[in-house]
């Protein structure tokens, strides 16, 4: 398709622990496209910033194999200044923890200033602080003049992760990924930021990756959805499908673990157990069946393969077709019982 932006190809990045290298991205493939959110989801340890790092070559010891495709170029192993000029120019990163990502040092307007430069260093110092303004006007800083000259410690961590935002557009990115832009900030600032990174698909029809462990952020936000279980992909969907038809035990747990309003449920569902760590990652057959004991061993695949059970909608293993939740055996048993 001539819309795709990103093609990643059997992606797999190990990180050296002792004397082995273990992946904690394991056999990724899948597509971004130009003027999409692309959601990825998971809990903690599912190796979703270790997929977002490798795209950008940020990793400086992982062992990356496999293709990540952007205009003709497989990016993985590329070279590292060809990296460089890429990340702030055709690739922005908003990270987590926006005072981090920034310089303590500097006022935040010189920074935004330096980001430009550094890919158009033919602008004049003038026209730079007028883009800078203009930025920060984009990204809703009520007084930009004044911010202008601000140090990040200054700034409210929204206003701070404004500044972030702003310096990972300024170069009008064609790929931005935005790696829980909202997990440091309260929940109304939580809101305006992702309003912002909505804007900005439509007035700059980037393609967003965005990673999260919040399914409302993704329910608000995502067109498609990745969700990434121990180094994979478990399932792969548009929005309204993931949603009104999820199909792998690890989707259907995350979003039963969701309490509603609409509909009060007595006994919520609590996914057992946690991501196994790098180690300790089952690395045959089903990853995900250790967390589900009460279903089958028969149901899951030995090499479990991602299926396109309909149109764009894939699931890994065939364990979904006989999973169910124990709380619905219960309660369908205190019906009958009443
Ligand atoms: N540099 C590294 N060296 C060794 N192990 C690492 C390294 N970076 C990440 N890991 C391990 O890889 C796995 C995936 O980590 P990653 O940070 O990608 O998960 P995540 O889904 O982004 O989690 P979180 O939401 O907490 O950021 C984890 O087991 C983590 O401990």
């Amino acid at each position: 398709m001539n819309d795709v932006l990103l093609e990643i190809k059997n992606l797999k990045t190990s990180f050296r622990i002792k004397d082995d290298y273990y992946a904690a991205v394991d056999d990724v493939s899948l597509n971004v496209r130009k003027n999409e959110v692309l959601a990825i989801v998971g809990e903690s340890g599912s190796g979703k910033s270790a997929f977002a790092f490798s795209i950008m070559g940020l990793h400086t010891r992982a062992e990356i194999k496999g293709e990540i495709n952007y205009k003709g170029n497989n990016l993985v192993n590329a070279n590292a200044n060809y990296m460089k000029q890429l990340r702030g120019s055709e690739m922005g990163m908003i990270f987590q923890d926006a005072l981090s990502a920034l310089n303590p040092l500097m006022v935040v307007g010189a920074q935004i200033d330096e980001a430009i430069f550094l890919h158009n260093p033919k602008i004049s110092k003038s026209l730079r602080k007028k883009q800078v303004i203009n930025l920060l006007n984009q990204v809703g800083i009520p007084r930009p003049e004044k911010t202008y000259y601000q140090y990040p410690h200054e700034l409210s961590g929204g206003m701070r992760q404004r500044i972030v935002i702003a310096m990972a557009i300024s170069n009008q990115p064609e790929l931005l990924i935005a790696d829980e832009p909202t997990t440091a900030l309260d929940v109304t600032i939580q809101s305006q930021i992702l309003d912002l990174i909505r804007e900005l698909k439509d007035t700059m029809h980037a393609g967003i990756i965005l990673i999260t462990h919040d399914l409302g952020v993704v329910a608000e936000m995502a067109d498609r959805v990745a969700v990434m279980y121990a180094g994979q992909i478990v399932e792969i969907a548009d929005i309204y499908t993931l949603m009104e038809n999820p199909q792998h035990p690890y989707t259907r747990s995350l979003l039963n673990s969701i309490p509603t309003l609409a509909e009060v449920k007595s006994d919520l569902h609590v996914i057992q157990g946690v991501v196994p760590s790098l180690q300790n990652l089952p690395r045959t057959g089903c990853r995900f069946a250790s967390r589900i004991p009460w279903i089958k061993d028969s149901a899951h695949e030995a090499s479990p393969e991602l299926h396109e059970i309909s149109h764009g909608h894939f699931v890994r293993c065939t364990c979904y077709k006989d999973f169910y939740f124990p709380e619905q055996v219960k309660e369908e048993r205190n019906y009958v019982a009443n």
